[in-house]
């Protein structure tokens, strides 16, 4: 028998109350997406087309409306316990420090105080902030507290992680470095990630494979890409592959209408 996706979403469909009006919006319609245990697998798609409600699906925040989500096998009810998330909002407390925010999970699952200082402080080592964990989040740069994030999602040993455009908000020099950095941690320990962007380079440049989602209302996948890039990869130089460069222009191929068509309805919703 095959083993069982570390993550299943089989026939997904979710509908919102629109928010105006008293109709119905259906922004995910019958989407199957399946990720293997340590898996990277990036899903890119216009903007607004549902990819972090898909997201909410798999971290069991949201239920769908039909279909079911499995973890390992086994039916979802609830929080995805298994599953680590890293969204681009900041998730760090801005009233700890770094290394009492890396602490925080460790401690609420039970470890002793000792034991989560001394794993939250080998976290820090990790991601480069050996020497910060006493900073609070106001007195790090925008790329250490996504470092400090990071070590904070990766303490818990997730077997399946979910990042929400993680690193959108940072300029492309940390946000190359911390791409590399995630990497490299994956690469240790293979987990399952689902990778939620809208930036086509770096969806290719980091997974295994590449969902590519339609424009909503109704969106579903059409295209998916096994990117057959060889590892380890650095996120700035693999662009420079000629595979990348004919992936990157196969997959554009498939996503340009619908960014074009999701763009249109971003005017239409402004006008
Ligand atoms: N709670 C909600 N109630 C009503 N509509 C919602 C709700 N959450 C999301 N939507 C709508 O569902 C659609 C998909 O939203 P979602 O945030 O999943 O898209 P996205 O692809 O992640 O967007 P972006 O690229 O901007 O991050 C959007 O049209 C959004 O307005």
């Amino acid at each position: 028998m095959q083993a069982p996706a570390a993550l299943e979403l089989n026939g997904i469909t979710v509908t919102f109350r629109a928010r105006e009006g008293g109709g119905r919006y259906t922004a995910v319609a019958d989407t199957t997406l399946r990720i293997a245990p340590g898996e990277f697998v990036s899903v890119v798609g216009p903007t607004g087309c549902g990819k972090s409600t898909l997201l909410n699906i798999g971290a069991g925040l949201l239920a769908p409306s039909a279909g079911e989500v499995r973890v390992f096998g086994e039916p979802l009810a609830g929080i995805n316990a298994r599953a680590g998330y890293m969204f681009q909002a900041e998730a760090l407390m801005p009233w700890r420090s770094a290394l009492d925010n890396v602490m925080v999970g460790l401690q609420y699952r039970g470890v002793p105080q000792a034991q989560a200082r001394e794993q939250a402080q080998a976290w820090l080592a990790r991601v480069g902030l050996a020497d910060f964990g006493d900073r609070y989040p106001h007195q790090m740069s925008g790329g250490m507290r996504k470092r400090a994030a990071l070590a904070q999602v990766l303490a818990l040993d997730p077997d399946i992680i979910l990042m929400d455009e993680p690193f959108s908000a940072l300029d492309i020099q940390t946000r190359q470095l911390m791409e590399n950095e995630v990497l490299d941690l994956w690469a240790a320990k293979r987990k399952a990630v689902l990778f939620i962007t809208h930036d086509l380079d770096e969806a290719i440049a980091m997974s295994d494979r590449v969902v590519v989602l339609s424009a909503g209302p109704a969106t579903h996948p059409i295209g998916e890409f096994s990117i057959d890039l060889p590892r380890p990869r650095d996120v700035a130089e693999v662009r420079g592959q000629p595979r990348f460069v004919e992936l990157h222009s196969q997959i554009w191929g498939v996503l340009r209408e619908e960014v074009l068509k999701g763009y249109a309805q971003q005017l239409k919703k402004a006008a």
